[in-house]
């Protein structure tokens, strides 16, 4: 159970045209709190949904509201202070040290000439400390590991504080270990905070196993959404993937998808 009131998240009707072609062809998500997996193959839409919500898609459509307040009608300013994204492959030009780029997650919280407090720099160095990565903070940021990279950007999206948190395959790079723990911290920071994590996932038994809802896309539209273990079955993905699966049980009684081969 959530410590705090989890925060509800609802896409209406989400429209995208780009390159003479519908991208998000009507899409409505509904995240009630908890963490929900949004998946689909390459190339049908998740990545442009994520960035339709940020406002960095000129010309999308379409309603997205946070705990009933319409996030389109908001300033960026006070957008950054309810959400925060991790993009795929996220990278910065020039140096950077890490420190500063997680404070920089502070900058909608702080006063508009404001520099950081010393309570902005303890807050940043608990997020690094909460994504693994507290012993890069003096690193600079284009010398690290995409895995590094990725955590540095994780913290940087904590230190907004955010009540919705946008994550785009935030698993690419790490190692099984990493995985597991970024996995783990995404359902604690649902659970603990009550922030609602929509995360874009190709992993999909991390989607059966560590995630409240899924929303499956295919060419912009959605599929199919609700109880990961409801949605993600093996005549879903016969017909989104074009692939044979199975699902296997671990010892523990989790499921574990197999991929046997096209269909
Ligand atoms: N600016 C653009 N102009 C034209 N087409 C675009 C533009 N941006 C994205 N697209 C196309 O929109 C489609 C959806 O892209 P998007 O990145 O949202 O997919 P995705 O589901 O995140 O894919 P992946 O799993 O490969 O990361 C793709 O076919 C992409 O080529």
């Amino acid at each position: 159970m959530s410590r705090e009131t989890p925060a509800a998240f609802v896409v209406r009707d989400a429209r995208w045209d780009a390159g003479g072609r519908a991208i998000l062809d009507g899409v409505h998500l509904a995240a009630p709190g908890g963490v929900t997996a949004v998946v689909g193959p390459n190339g049908s839409g998740k990545s442009s949904l994520l960035r339709a919500v940020v406002g960095a898609l000129p010309g999308a459509r379409g309603a997205w509201e946070l705990d009933g307040a319409d996030l389109r009608a908001l300033s960026a300013r006070d957008r950054a202070r309810r959400l925060a994204l991790v993009e795929q492959d996220a990278t910065a030009e020039g140096e950077h040290r890490v420190l500063d780029v997680v404070l920089l997650g502070r900058t909608p919280h702080r006063p508009r000439w404001g520099g950081d407090s010393a309570d902005d720099v303890a807050l940043a160095l608990a997020c690094l400390d909460r994504a693994g990565a507290a012993h890069l903070a003096s690193r600079d940021l284009a010398t690290l590991s995409g895995g590094e990279r990725q955590r540095v950007h994780l913290a940087r999206a904590l230190a907004q504080q955010p009540r919705l948190l946008l994550l785009d395959e935030p698993t690419n790079h790490l190692d099984v270990a990493a995985q597991l723990e970024l996995l783990d911290l995404v359902r604690r920071i649902a659970d603990d905070d009550g922030v609602a994590a929509v995360v874009v996932l190709h992993d999909l038994t991390s989607a059966l196993r560590w995630c409240d809802h899924a929303v499956v896309l295919d060419a912009g539209r959605v599929v199919a959404a609700g109880r990961p273990s409801d949605v993600l079955t093996p005549r879903l993905l016969a017909a989104v993937w074009g692939v044979r699966a199975e699902i296997l049980r671990a010892s523990d009684g989790s499921p574990v998808l197999a991929f046997t081969g096209p269909v």
